[in-house]
């Protein structure tokens, strides 16, 4: 019988050398691997890991949704949904647009009930209904802790930049700060004259075009855009106006674009940066202007120094942003313990040396850039919301010849001692134009949703909101709900805010055109200001009625438009109608 020794003792030393060797080297290849591939991949854990556990978290609460696909999530399916909803127009003077406009959310909160989990792309978004947890969200008490999402942010960078709409955190806070003044009803007061101005022009083409006929038919979707862009610029720029009218086309041309973004050709892009380019050199050229016509000047400086605040730079938004900036800057200035306070902006961009992180932010937050973002912001945020708002005003109006009578009536009572113009102190007693507008807000509201990305872990009530959660609040379907509005949801009727706004429904929250809390819309006292004017200057010397070739097709482009826009018949108020008020 033949014995072998044991294979282990077998082996010769500088095999057992070799073998540890290989072995030591594979260890050595697998970490290296190992920590490559935890490199490669980290920037990926926000993208897929976070979600995963996003999802986990929802479902433990009892809340899930459409299963998404793997990377287009649940968008393919909305866009299929929005594009066989809009594909015939609606019945004549229907005002039942949700199911049109949010097909996707009607559809998917039969199924999963009306708070659900959807992605966009790899972004989760809760849809959230309950008034109560929508109230504590947009409160102050979560202002940091929610924010624009990255991928919101992106989509309008091109033509609103970091403005207030997209700042998040303290530096919303400072902007927020800095541009508020100028829609204080002190400030508001000086754009009256630029709102009736623009209105008057309108009005003086319509009386030239009815000198030859009785009625003539008007597109009065464009007619607004037109004159809302015109008071914007007036309002942003008074004296530089023409230059700012130039900025706002190929802003407009920038917006048009960057909206269709995903799909750009290389000629498309170029354009794109080309526009941009020319946009902000002209801003810089108005802003750069402006400045040193106040702090360039020897002679006028002390004396404007010993201005109100208000009027140093002019009444215009630039005028008073920048006047606001510069009390930041004095402030900023006398905290830092600088002897000569705030004598010339343009110097003190050199001044902060050794930075800290507040100082930083000061000095971001008053650059030519951002001022130029805000700029930006303002045309974007008041031309479109506003010439959307009046638009369907005029459609509703046009529509409701006993409600467009009363309005009338009220505004040639208010003006019978004003030379047939409004006043600032009289717009507040314009109640029926103001129920008329409320109502308009309610049924086709320019904003239809609201969005938020959740920046931290967040607890409304019993709802539980993960770090990286979008939110998502459908006002469209909140202002059309008939469990909160009663049966007669989707019809016109301007009454039900005759006792004011908390009065017209079951919950005081429910309306909320301009949003909530310390992010609603800063503009919305302009807003009404400017509708009001128009619509009180125009019904008291026209009348409107819907042209027979009007097509009711409301879509969502970003905001809440018509898509054939709407034409109406516009007809001289009889001289007789006039005596008799
Ligand atoms: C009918 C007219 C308007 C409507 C319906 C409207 C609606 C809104 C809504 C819903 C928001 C909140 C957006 C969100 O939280 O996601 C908002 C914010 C804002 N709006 Fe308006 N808006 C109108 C007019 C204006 C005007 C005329 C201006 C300025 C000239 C303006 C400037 C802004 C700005 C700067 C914000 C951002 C506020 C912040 O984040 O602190 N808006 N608006």
């Amino acid at each position: 019988m033949v014995r072998c020794p044991p294979v282990g003792l077998r082996l010769p030393a500088a095999e057992i050398v070799f073998a540890a060797a290989s072995m030591a080297a594979v260890l050595a290849g697998a970490v290296v691997a190992a920590s490559a591939c935890l490199l490669l991949f980290y920037p990926f854990w926000d993208r897929w890991w976070r979600p995963w556990q996003i999802k986990r978290c929802l479902r433990r609460q009892g809340i899930s949704g459409p299963p998404p696909r793997l990377f287009s999530g649940n968008l393919h399916e909305r866009n299929v949904l929005r594009r066989q909803a809009t594909l015939s127009h609606m019945p004549y003077l229907s005002h039942d647009i949700v199911p049109r406009l949010l097909p996707d959310y009607v559809q998917w909160s039969k199924v999963y009930g009306k708070s659900f989990l959807f992605w966009w792309g790899a972004e989760p978004r809760l849809a959230v209904y309950d008034l109560d947890q929508i109230k504590e969200l947009l409160s102050s008490k979560h202002v940091h802790m929610l924010g624009r999402s990255e991928l919101q942010r992106r989509g309008v960078a091109h033509f609103i930049g970091q403005g207030l709409l997209m700042a998040n955190g303290q530096a919303w806070s400072h902007q927020r700060r800095t541009v508020a003044p100028a829609f204080h009803s002190q400030n508001l007061k000086h754009q009256v004259s630029h709102m009736i101005n623009c209105t008057m022009e309108v009005s003086q083409e319509w009386s030239r075009m009815l000198e030859m006929k009785d009625e003539i038919e008007v597109e009065v979707s464009d007619c607004m855009s037109h004159l809302a862009g015109e008071i914007i610029a007036r309002t942003q720029f008074s004296n530089d106006y023409k230059k700012g009218k130039q900025i706002f086309i190929k802003l407009g041309e920038l917006q048009r674009l960057s909206i269709k973004s995903s799909n750009l050709n290389h000629a498309q892009r170029q354009r794109v940066q080309h526009l941009k380019h020319q946009v902000e050199s002209m801003f810089m050229e108005i802003i750069t202007s402006r400045m040193s016509r106040v702090f360039l000047n020897p002679s006028t400086q002390e004396e404007k120094f010993n201005e109100t605040v208000s009027s140093r730079y002019g009444h215009d938004f630039l005028g008073l942003v920048l006047a606001e900036i510069d009390i930041c800057k004095q402030k900023a200035m006398v905290n830092l313990g600088h002897p000569h306070g705030c004598k010339n902006i343009i110097r003190r961009h050199h001044m902060f040396q050794n930075k800290t992180g507040e100082e930083e932010l000061e000095e971001r937050i008053y650059s030519s850039q951002h001022l130029m973002d805000e700029c930006k912001t303002f045309f974007f945020t008041g031309h479109e919301t506003t010439w959307l708002l009046l638009t369907w005003t005029f459609m509703l109006l046009a529509s409701y010849p006993s409600w467009q009578e009363r309005a009338r009536e009220e505004a040639i009572i208010a003006m019978k001692n004003t030379f047939g113009l409004p006043q600032f102190d009289m717009l507040s007693k314009l109640q029926v134009l103001d129920m008329i507008l409320l109502e308009t807000l309610r049924l086709y509201t320019p904003a239809t949703i609201l969005a938020r990305e959740a920046f931290t872990d967040i607890k409304v009530g019993n709802l539980e909101i993960p770090k990286g959660l979008s939110v998502w609040v459908p006002v469209l379907a909140i202002h059309h709900d008939k469990d909160i509005w009663g049966e007669d949801a989707n019809e016109f009727k301007p009454e039900r805010f005759a006792n004011g706004v908390s009065k017209s429904c079951k919950h005081p929250m429910a309306f909320m055109p301009f949003s909530f809390g310390p992010r609603n819309c800063v503009g919305q006292n302009f807003a009404m200001m400017e509708a009001k004017i128009v619509l009180s200057l125009l019904l008291s010397r026209f009348s409107f009625e819907l042209s027979p070739s009007y097509i009711h097709a409301p879509i969502c482009i970003l905001t809440l438009q018509p898509k054939y826009g709407v034409p109406i018949i516009v007809r001289r108020i009889k001289s007789d109608t006039l005596s008799i008020i």
